[in-house]
């Protein structure tokens, strides 16, 4: 049996767009019923969301099924979460707050197994490797396993061309929240100053030749990071979507009274 093509690594690759939604409910029902919608990809969020391993192991299972890619993003950059999310099935990891090359080059060790990374071999026993069945996984996993970061503060900015220069690094996602919050805009990723890092970034992400990744639930600026290269656009979360629709359809009926 082969090792699963990353079919989401091979998109960017290829230099298409593809259109994601977060997912922090952290349920298995939940999290298949997202994998019905039709998203290119789905965030399974171990930062945000409250996951943990068996959750989002639960939910790696179930999406199992979907075309939705799934891509797990970690609390932290970790070398112990890591292996155990790779071990767990996991084929695309996000990590955030990654602010410097030296972080990079740490992680890019993480996800790879030696003699050219530091990655836990362990997979006679995990689900990634079928649970054995695929034999050859300790010399064909590497070249399906997906390394996106998160540069979202001013010294992951300021650190940005040294981390495009790593190889291994698939793509870099620029996280608008934090940026905006650690630029002095707390809860307006919207402010020009804020947009207009935002955008550079993408640019010089593409320019790089890596995959530029943003989430946007704003469509003017979903439309401008489009034009700015990103490829990997997440366009809402799953709490969001529920939250939204559950308040407007209560207000709906309760101005009738
Ligand atoms: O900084 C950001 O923005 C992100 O990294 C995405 C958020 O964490 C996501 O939870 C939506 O707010």
């Amino acid at each position: 049996m082969p090792v699963p093509i990353n079919t989401f690594k091979k998109s960017l690759s290829a230099g298409d767009t593809v259109f994601g939604c977060w997912v922090g409910l952290a349920s298995p029902f939940s999290a298949e019923l997202m994998g019905t919608a039709g998203f290119d990809w789905l965030v399974i969020d171990g930062e945000h969301g409250p996951n943990d391993l068996r959750s989002i192991l639960a939910q790696l299972q179930v999406l199992e099924a979907s075309d939705s890619h799934p891509v797990v993003r970690v609390p932290v950059g970790e070398t112990y979460l890591i292996k155990q999310m790779l071990d767990a099935g996991a084929q695309t990891l996000l990590v955030p707050m990654v602010e410097s090359a030296a972080q990079a080059r740490q992680l890019v060790r993480d996800v790879t197994y030696p003699p050219h990374g530091d990655r836990g071999v362990g997979y006679a026993l995990s689900r990634s490797a079928r649970f054995s069945q695929i034999s050859d996984y300790g010399t064909t996993a590497d070249a399906q396993i997906c390394l996106l970061v998160q540069v979202e503060n001013l010294k992951g900015l300021a650190a940005l061309d040294e981390i495009l220069e790593i190889d291994g690094i698939d793509g870099v996602f620029i996280g608008p929240a934090d940026l905006a919050a650690d630029m002095g805009h707390m809860g307006n990723a919207q402010h020009p100053d804020v947009q207009a890092a935002i955008m550079d970034a993408l640019r010089r992400i593409k320019a790089a030749g890596k995959a530029p990744g943003i989430l946007s639930t704003n469509d003017p600026m979903t439309l401008d990071a489009l034009d700015a290269g990103a490829q990997f656009v997440a366009v809402g979360a799953d709490v969001l979507l529920l939250s939204h629709s559950a308040q407007a359809l209560a207000k709906k009926w309760q101005s009738t009274k």
